[in-house]
């Protein structure tokens, strides 16, 4: 059993692509946790769809033992963070975790949004920051400044930065000595009842639910039977063990460590993020501080192309909720789309995850339709309704107010793009709230936007009008009243639920205005006139016709080129593959996602 001043538990936190996985991956090679030529890159990001986008969507936990420089042996557990935005909630469990954090930020691209963000997470949850100031192999490296920024910006001491190379490995021995040195070991009673904190919960198909924890105070032990606190849920202990990264049973998990436990219970929503573990019998009354429900923030529909792909959508949403609770689902029929499911995710990132995976995992060709957020509308008689779909706003005349979603978000920027950002915020109805110099070469600047603006776009365009430096965090704020109405999207004289879209009443017109030019590019041509019309109640803002097909494709190509005859069907049926028969017009993919992406 290890010493309590022998341990140590740490994150390491960063923004996006400043390389903390590759980081992660030097450390298991350097303490031998990892034979070299075992090594498959980013070893910590175990989803193929973490792989492939170079993304930490799950947080992971793995134990090395490290004999440092003072020739004792340490173990050294390392929580790995989801670095993303949308995951915020797990970067604040998994810190809750720790005794401390290694800040990583980009030599070549300082201080960014989300290094501020997580740095004030580490700071909340009293944490030692070690900061370290990456790919420092790169000609492009600027330490010096990135120092400086981090003092300036983030007010943390940075003359004694570990500089370092995820790539070629240098520093990483800087870093393990200064994780022993300046991380406090952890404090807890070992005599006293069991308390531990989950950090992460998951599903697996042979086990059940496999929750990583940290044991604040007490030990846990194969055969004990514990009860989860917010969800009252009992269990017994079927294994306990750490990674390395492999799962490694060990015959008790003691005060101060990390480490996995499976309970052999089926559905994951039972072992939530946050909650505590106490004993089931002689356990603690108060829990650990902090937990709290994700909440999904962003809607969508789901439908299948085919209608026969119903059932095997709602067995594959079944199962991938098995593995995630944050992901929530209800039936949802639509006129012109069939039946499906409205889906709720964290965000936009989650969305797009959890759509791929449909996809590539499930074999699914689905249809989604835009994004939106959940509406409070206030009736006159008082009941209040949540709107999770545009298609369910009541009518109008029994609406007394509706309230939107709205967050705090954070902007970083070079100075030269103060102008730019205002421009874009204010015409997504942001409300400016103060601005700071970080240092001379970076600004922060805080809005009050509202969430459904945020979905529409708002990223991209942050970045083209910023020639890629801005970068952005946002949390959730509260729900404040906005004049809304839902705008209607009509094909052939016919509403077509599923394009129908909630906007702000000055925004109305424009916006169906840019829709209506924007589908008529989309929708193809069919063997008669499509005439598209955007109405607010039945009042027409805006239209556009798209002309009937006038010959054969075909007709364009003369003699007997047959490769080119080939090539044209070949793209007509790629083509095809996305689209939907609503009524008797095709419809593609691209017309539901074209709400997104209009801009006045
Ligand atoms: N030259 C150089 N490139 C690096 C270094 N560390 C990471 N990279 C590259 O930077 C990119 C991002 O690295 P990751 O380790 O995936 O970054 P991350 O911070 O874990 O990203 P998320 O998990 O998505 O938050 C990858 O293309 C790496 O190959 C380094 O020290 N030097």
């Amino acid at each position: 059993m290890t010493d309590l001043s022998h341990i140590r538990n740490f994150s390491i936190i960063a923004h996006i692509d400043h390389g903390k996985s590759t980081l992660s991956d030097r450390i298991l090679e350097l303490t031998g946790t990892v034979a070299k030529r075992d090594m498959q890159e980013q070893l910590l990001d175990s989803m193929d769809i973490e792989r492939e986008r170079g993304i930490t969507i799950k947080s992971q936990a793995v134990r090395v033992m490290y004999t440092a420089d003072d020739g004792q042996e340490y173990q050294l557990n390392l929580i790995d963070t989801p670095g993303h935005v949308d995951f915020t909630y797990e970067v604040s469990r998994s810190l809750a975790a720790c005794d401390g954090a290694v800040l990583v930020v980009d030599a070549t691209q300082g201080v960014e949004a989300q290094t501020v963000a997580n740095a004030m997470l580490a700071m909340n949850a009293d944490l030692e920051i070690i900061p370290l100031i990456n790919k420092i192999d790169l000609p492009a490296a600027e330490p010096e400044r990135v120092k400086q920024e981090i003092e300036d910006g983030l007010a943390i001491p940075a003359d004694d930065a570990v500089l370092a190379s995820g790539k070629t490995g240098e520093g990483v021995h800087d870093l393990l000595e200064a994780v022993v040195y300046n991380i406090p070991a952890p404090v807890g009673d070992a005599e006293a009842p069991l308390r531990a904190l989950i950090f992460d919960s998951y599903f697996d198909a042979y086990r059940g639910v496999v929750a990583l924890i940290r044991v604040v105070d007490g030990a846990l032990a194969k055969g004990d039977r514990i009860r989860m606190m917010a969800t009252g849920t009992e269990a017994l202990v079927e294994e306990v063990g750490a990674r390395r990264p492999a799962e490694c049973a060990l015959p008790s998990l003691n005060t101060g460590e990390v480490g996995y436990l499976v309970t052999g219970l089926k559905d994951v929503s039972l072992v939530k993020v946050g909650d505590t573990i106490t004993s089931a019998t002689g356990g603690v009354d108060e829990p650990l501080p902090g937990y709290r429900e994700a909440k999904p923030m962003v809607f969508t529909g789901l439908f299948p192309i085919e209608g026969d792909q119903y059932e095997p959508l709602k067995e594959a949403l079944e199962k991938l909720s098995l593995n995630d609770p944050a992901l929530v689902w209800e039936p949802e029929t639509s006129h012109a789309l069939g039946f499906g499911f409205r889906v709720g995710f964290l965000g936009l990132l989650h969305m797009e995850v959890v759509k791929e995976r449909l996809e590539r995992e499930f074999g699914l060709d689905l249809l989604a339709t835009a994004p939106s957020v959940e509406y409070h509308v206030y009736l006159k008689g008082g009941d209040m309704v949540s709107l999770h779909s545009p298609q369910e706003m009541p009518d109008p005349g029994s609406i007394e107010r509706v309230e939107e979603p709205y967050l705090k978000a954070k902007v970083l920027i070079p100075p030269d793009y103060v102008g730019a950002v205002m421009d874009l915020t204010v015409a997504r109805r942001g409300t400016f709230v103060t601005m700071n110099y970080l240092s001379p070469t970076t600004v922060e600047m805080l809005w009050e936007i509202p969430l459904s603006e945020l979905i529409m776009d708002f990223f991209d365009k942050l970045k083209s009008n910023t020639k890629g430096y801005a970068s952005l965090d946002y949390e959730f704020l509260g729900y404040k009243p906005s004049s809304l109405v839902k705008l209607d999207i009509l094909l052939s004289g016919k509403p077509i639920d599923a394009l129908s879209f909630i906007v702000h009443k000055d925004k109305a017109y424009d916006r169906g205005r840019v829709l209506c030019d924007k589908l008529k590019e989309i929708i193809p041509r069919q063997m008669f006139e499509v005439p598209i019309q955007a109405a607010i109640g039945g009042r027409v803002l805006a239209r556009q016709t798209v002309k009937a097909k006038r010959k054969d494709v075909l007709a364009k190509c003369y003699g007997g080129d047959i490769t080119r005859k080939r090539k044209l069907l070949e793209k007509q049926k790629a083509g095809k593959k996305r689209m939907k028969a609503i009524g008797n017009v095709e419809v593609p993919q691209e017309a539901f996602m074209a709400i997104l992406k209009v801009d006045e």
